[in-house]
Order: structure tokens, then sequence, then C-alpha cells
């Protein structure tokens, strides 16, 4: 599969919990590539957790973190990349995110909230109705999410290696389409 995007970075992108970064090490070991999640690389940067970033930045100091490790990432090649969900808010990332193969991991909001029930880690849905705060975060965003080259729609019952799967078998489709546009 090594071959398959000649080396071309593939950025995954969707909202917090559709499984960017468990689905991301996966398929970055099907396509012999490495593997790189923006929120880790913030974290480890900033010394501390994506919360306490929240707290004592802000989310603007979150997004401009983000912004700065989008570009310094998109500077290497055979990477598969899973971002923060936020990650398509600010337009200047969109031009870092087109150096490569953008593939918009899509599932339902009550998958999205049974996976995250118990999870603290997500500051934008510490919110007192966190399914209503999920809606409207899928609202605000799916016009951008939508930008990607590729839509993955997946099902609460599908397992990683199944959306590997599905997203390795989509991805010439897409290959084929650029490349046409390149000869127009
Ligand atoms: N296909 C799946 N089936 C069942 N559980 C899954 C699946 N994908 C991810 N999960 C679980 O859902 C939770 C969220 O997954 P993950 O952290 O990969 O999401 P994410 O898209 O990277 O979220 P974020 O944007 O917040 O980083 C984790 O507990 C993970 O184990
Ligand atoms: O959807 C979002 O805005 C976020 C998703 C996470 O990946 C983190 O980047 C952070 O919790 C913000
Ligand atoms: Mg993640």
């Amino acid at each position: 599969m090594s071959n398959l995007l000649r080396g071309v970075n593939l950025y995954l992108i969707g909202m917090m919990g559709v499984g960017k970064t468990t689905v991301g090490r996966l398929l970055a070991q099907e396509l012999g590539y490495g593997f790189i999640d923006t929120d880790d690389v913030i974290v480890k940067a900033a010394g501390k957790s994506i919360n306490d970033i929240f707290t004592d930045e802000g989310e603007t100091g979150f997004r401009q973190l983000e912004s700065d490790v989008l570009a310094q990432v998109c500077a290497y090649t055979k990477l598969t990349i899973a971002t923060g969900g936020g990650i398509v808010l600010r337009q200047e990332n969109w031009s870092y995110l087109h150096h490569g193969l953008i593939v918009w991991l899509d599932c339902s909001v009550e998958t999205i909230f049974n996976r995250l029930l118990e999870d603290t880690t997500r500051p934008l849905l510490q919110d007192s109705n966190p399914e209503s705060k999920l809606r409207s975060l899928l609202q605000q965003r799916q016009p951008l999410y939508s930008q990607a080259d590729l839509h993955i729609t997946i099902t609460q019952e599908q397992t990683p290696e199944q959306i590997v799967a599905t997203i390795l078998a989509a991805i010439p489709s897409v290959l084929k389409t650029q490349d046409v546009q390149h000869q127009n």
C-alpha cells in the first residue's frame, strides 16, 4: 500500500470522537506512513493538557498552537495526520490541509455522544447539555468538513479496521479525479 498515495500526506478531519486518532494510527501502518496527531503534538509542545490550554489561553490560544503545528507538519511527506476536530475553523489551515489528501470521517452525533460520555478531555464538551453542544458544533462545521476530498460515513458498528479498509478502497477514485484535473 505504500505507493498508493505516492508520499502525499493524508489528513483526517471530522468531529471530536469520530475516531481520527484511532483510525489514523492503523491507516498509517497500512500505508507504510508515519503517524502524527496534532492534538498530541500541541500537548507535548505546550507541556500541558488540552483542558489546561483552554483554561489558561482560551480557545483562541489553542487554535493558534494548532495552526502553528499544522504549518510545521505539512512540510513533511509520507504522513497520516489525525487533526483536532476544530482544525477546519481557520481559513489559513485549509492552505496547509490542501497540500495533502483530506478525508472527512463522519458519523452520527449519537455515536459520538455514546463514545465520549465518560470522557472529560474535550473542553468544548464540558457543557450542561453536551449532546446539544455536539449538534450545534456539527451544524456549524458541516459545510467546512464537506470541503474534504473524501467523505467517509461510518456507522456505530464499524470497527477501526473496517474503516481503514473503506478509506483505502476509496482513495484511488479521488486520485483519479485529481489526475484528470491536472491534465485539463
Ligand atoms: N470504530 C470505532 N469503534 C468503537 N470505538 C471507537 C471507534 N473509533 C474510535 N473509538 C473510540 O472512540 C473514542 C474517540 O476516538 P478518537 O480519540 O480516535 O477520536 P478523535 O476523532 O481522534 O477525537 P478528537 O477530535 O477529540 O481527537 C475513543 O475512546 C476510541 O477508542
Ligand atoms: O472539536 C474540537 O474543537 C476539538 C477537538 C479535539 O480534537 C481537540 O482539538 C480539542 O478538544 C478541540
Ligand atoms: Mg484525536
